[in-house]
């Protein structure tokens, strides 16, 4: 495909041919199309200004300017789409789109790409605040809109967009190196296919896939990381020239092809908590093909009571303060029910010994290539626990592990249990344990939920960045 990203200010198509559309009020630059002449049709960017020029490099070297601002384009057939736009002066109220172009493509897949790249450069226009006017782009909600409150989605993606805290989570090294490892150790998965990476902050997994071989990978990120997802590809040209960075949101971007494999890292508290699994499914209707592969493959959430005396202890103790009657002259006890309620009701995110836990877990599957992405709206798990122990049970320990499902299993991984140096020959889980009271942050844990398959140590190895 033709599409050469000279940089973020351009991007160049080549197409079969092109025709000015009569205008009434215009003198037409080309009333009929020439397939000998080469056509581009460019975009380009300058002080917010987004202009869109159809070349022919005839003699008399044609162009026609398109503000892609108040430009609309509509496909007509397979590779014929027309480009409409406001003619100046249309304001007189007689006319309100009046010249246009007929272009036709060379194949559909550079017809795919051309509308993609529309879009996206027309985001750019309202992303540099200059608003449409005929609300193109704005009007156009999509699942995201609806589920998201726009102030909350700022934050959100303000905090992926600062490097702090993409640099959190690469400095993340048993998260960052399982996915190393789960790509390159697959690398028959990515060999030669179209990868979406789904959420891609740094690009760092985008650059995992084109090192094991990816045709192609569309590095999808919202938030303002994509412009240094763009740097950092730049500057890692090798393996940048497989990559383009989609700046939006997975539910809204268009891709020019389909995808083989999805890549992504949408887990969050307790798996499910920050929503992004609802955009990793979205994305695997949107964009993979039937079959498709997703890494990560299926994700479970555990669940076990569990008896630790001295947290209870410790957390009782936070309420304490609630119980001077003397502070500054004031008696504070009034409030020392709800400042215990109040602590109780907070989820403790701490590591904790598995020795802890009363009774075995109970596991919630969420299989990413099948579930409906409403599934994820509200989840119930039934829970039964029968305990191996007579003892007072303080709360429910939670944990998740997501597993890669590759086409080869895991024969050398990362790392290695630190306590008895055991390398697993089990497909890659990264797994994760928090101690909560009723809910929890995540650390990982020796990548299995048992623990070390040979000497069942499962004490926690490394912070995971939450
Ligand atoms: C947990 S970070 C992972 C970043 C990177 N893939 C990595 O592994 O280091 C999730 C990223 O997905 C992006 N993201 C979340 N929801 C998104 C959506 N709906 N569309 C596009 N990007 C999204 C966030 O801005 C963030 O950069």
């Amino acid at each position: 495909m033709e599409i050469q990203k000279q940089s973020k200010q351009q991007q160049e198509f080549a197409l079969a041919s092109m025709t000015e559309l009569a205008s009434s009020s215009s003198s037409s630059s080309f009333c009929s199309d020439s397939q000998s002449v080469p056509v581009t049709a460019r975009f380009s960017a300058d002080n917010g200004v987004v202009e869109l020029r159809f070349n022919r490099e005839s003699e008399s070297a044609d162009s026609i300017s398109v503000d892609v601002k108040t430009a609309r384009l509509f496909k007509l057939g397979g590779l014929q789409s027309v480009c409409i736009t406001k003619a100046s002066g249309a304001d007189t109220g007689k006319e309100k789109y009046s010249t246009g172009v007929t272009v036709q493509f060379r194949n559909e897949e550079e017809s795919r790409a051309f509308h993609c790249a529309f879009e996206q450069w027309k985001k750019e226009v309202t992303v540099q605040g200059t608003l449409l006017t005929d609300g193109a782009v704005t009007a156009c909600k999509s699942k995201f809109d609806d589920k998201i409150e726009p102030s909350s989605a700022k934050l959100y993606f303000h905090y992926y967009g600062q490097l702090l805290h993409q640099q959190n989570m690469l400095q993340d090294y048993v998260r960052t190196g399982t996915y190393y490892a789960a790509v390159i150790e697959n690398r028959a998965d990515f060999f030669g296919r179209v990868v979406v990476d789904v959420g891609a902050g740094s690009g760092i997994l985008s650059f995992f896939a084109a090192q094991a071989g990816a045709k192609h990978v569309y590095a999808v990120e919202a938030s303002e990381m994509a412009d240094y997802a763009r740097k950092l590809i730049a500057g890692n040209p090798s393996l940048g020239e497989k990559i383009t960075v989609i700046k939006g949101k997975v539910e809204e971007v268009e891709l020019p092809e389909k995808a083989d494999i999805l890549i992504s890292e949408p887990m969050g508290t307790l798996l499910v908590n920050e929503r992004m699994l609802e955009s990793y499914v979205i994305a695997r209707d949107r964009f993979l093909v039937p079959n498709g592969k997703m890494f990560p493959t299926v994700g479970r959430i555990h669940m076990a009571p569990f008896s630790d005396e001295y947290l209870f202890v410790e957390i009782a103790n936070k309420a304490l303060f609630w119980q001077q009657q003397g502070y500054y002259g004031v008696d504070l006890t009034p409030l020392h029910a709800s400042a215990f309620g109040g602590y109780f009701s907070q989820p403790v995110v701490d590591a904790f010994d598995p020795r802890l836990l009363v009774a075995p877990a109970i596991s919630h599957v969420l299989d990413f290539t099948e579930i409906k992405e409403e599934d994820l709206y509200e989840i119930d798990i039934p829970l039964k626990f029968i305990a191996s122990v007579g003892t007072r049970v303080h709360g429910l320990a939670c944990w998740f592990d997501v597993l890669f499902n590759g086409r080869k299993y895991c024969t050398k991984v990362a790392y290695n249990c630190p306590w008895c140096a055991y390398h697993p020959l089990v497909p890659i889980t990264l797994c994760s344990v928090s101690a909560t009271l009723c809910g929890g942050r995540t650390r990982n844990y020796w990548p299995a939920p048992d623990g070390c398959p040979q000497c069942s140590e499962l004490h926690c190895i490394f912070n995971f960045v939450s």
